[in-house]
């Protein structure tokens, strides 16, 4: 690497974006468009959000789509803005119902794929749902629903796709998590606990599959990026919805995150953290300096408490475009 090529890697635009892994791989690595063109990618949570972009993105590559979620009129809007955007043909892009939280589905949703594709190259995990409320005011029965369709419903998935990759002795398992499965923050206990859950299994699974080279266990970790999370958000009773989502537009833009998505993917990269600082700073620091972080986040989190409270997003006082 020669001298001139450092700001690439610390410039400041590049620093606020993804681990330097991450950027390392955008810069010197494979292309998804090498990589994922023809390939069978299943996206689950794709009517809206990154599992949306995601589709988009993938379509515009060339990939095969299967998109999932339990919207279905959500889902054909979504295809027929692939196959707009892209050479696809309506046969390349399977809308699939899916309910993560129905697990009894779960075999006969990956039979359709195989059905209709004959394989499935990459599935990615990407449904979801995050939180906005204190431990102190939140029902128990939320926990036991974060749990249920983030960290059950995306292993249950996995278990049958991967029984499909273990034949074939192929495949990538990519799944979103998030900076929240790093890290703690106020008022998402319940969900960093569904993040950290996946992080801990995957990267258990992945120690299992050593006799299986070609299968690899991707986890992506983005940090605050614009989507419908908060106004999907659970709160401190599974009855409510948040009141106000507030204005989502300082946080990481959808395109980009899905892209360094697409990148991780293409190189196979086990762990990528997606995100402006201070969040990927965090990252760091609670990787390499806890007892730093858990400091650091007391004050962050302090405000976080307030800005929720205050009826704007909690994550608005530390983006670089301030609200
Ligand atoms: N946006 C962020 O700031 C952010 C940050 C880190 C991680 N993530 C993760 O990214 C993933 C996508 O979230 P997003 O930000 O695009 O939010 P989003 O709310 O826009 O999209 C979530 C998707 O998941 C689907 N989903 C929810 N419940 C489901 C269920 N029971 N069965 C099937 N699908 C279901 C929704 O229909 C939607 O398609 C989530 O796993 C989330 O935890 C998001």
């Amino acid at each position: 690497m020669a001298c001139r090529d450092l700001p690439v890697l610390f410039g400041p635009s590049a620093v606020h974006q993804g681990d330097l892994t991450v950027l390392w791989a955008e810069w010197r690595g494979k292309k998804p468009e090498d990589e994922l063109r023809g390939k069978v990618v299943w996206v689950t949570g794709a009517s809206s959000g990154i599992g949306e972009e995601l589709a988009y993105q993938l379509s515009k590559i060339g990939a095969l789509l299967a998109i999932s979620a339990r919207r279905e009129d959500e889902l054909e809007r979504v295809k027929n803005k692939c196959l707009q955007i892209s050479s696809l043909s309506e046969k390349d892009i399977l809308v699939l119902r899916l309910d993560l939280t129905d697990r009894s589905s779960h075999e006969a949703a990956t039979n359709s794929v195989l059905k209709h594709f004959g394989k499935i190259d990459v599935l990615i995990n990407n449904g979801g749902r995050s939180q906005r409320s204190l431990f102190v005011d939140t029902n128990l029965d939320v926990y036991s629903a974060i749990i249920e369709l983030n960290y059950l419903g995306t292993i249950s998935l996995t278990k049958h796709v991967l029984n499909h990759m273990i034949q074939r002795k192929k495949g990538k398992i990519v799944t979103v998590s998030s900076v929240m499965g790093i890290m703690g923050a106020p008022l998402a206990t319940g969900y960093c606990a569904s993040k950290h859950a996946l992080q801990g299994f995957f990267n258990s699974l992945r120690t299992e599959l050593t006799d299986y080279p070609e299968i690899s266990i991707i986890n992506i970790c983005p940090g605050p990026v614009q989507s419908n999370i908060i106004q999907n958000v659970f709160t401190e009773n599974l009855s409510k919805s948040i009141e106000s989502a507030g204005d989502q537009s300082h946080k990481m833009p959808t395109t980009r995150c899905v892209r360094l998505t697409l990148v991780s993917v293409a190189n196979d990269l086990k762990e990528a953290w997606i995100s402006d600082n201070p969040y990927l700073a965090v990252c760091y620091l609670w990787q390499y300096a806890p007892t730093w972080a858990w400091w650091l986040m007391n004050r962050m989190g302090k405000k976080r408490i307030e800005n929720f409270k205050s009826g704007v997003d909690a994550d608005v006082s530390y983006s670089r475009k301030k609200k």
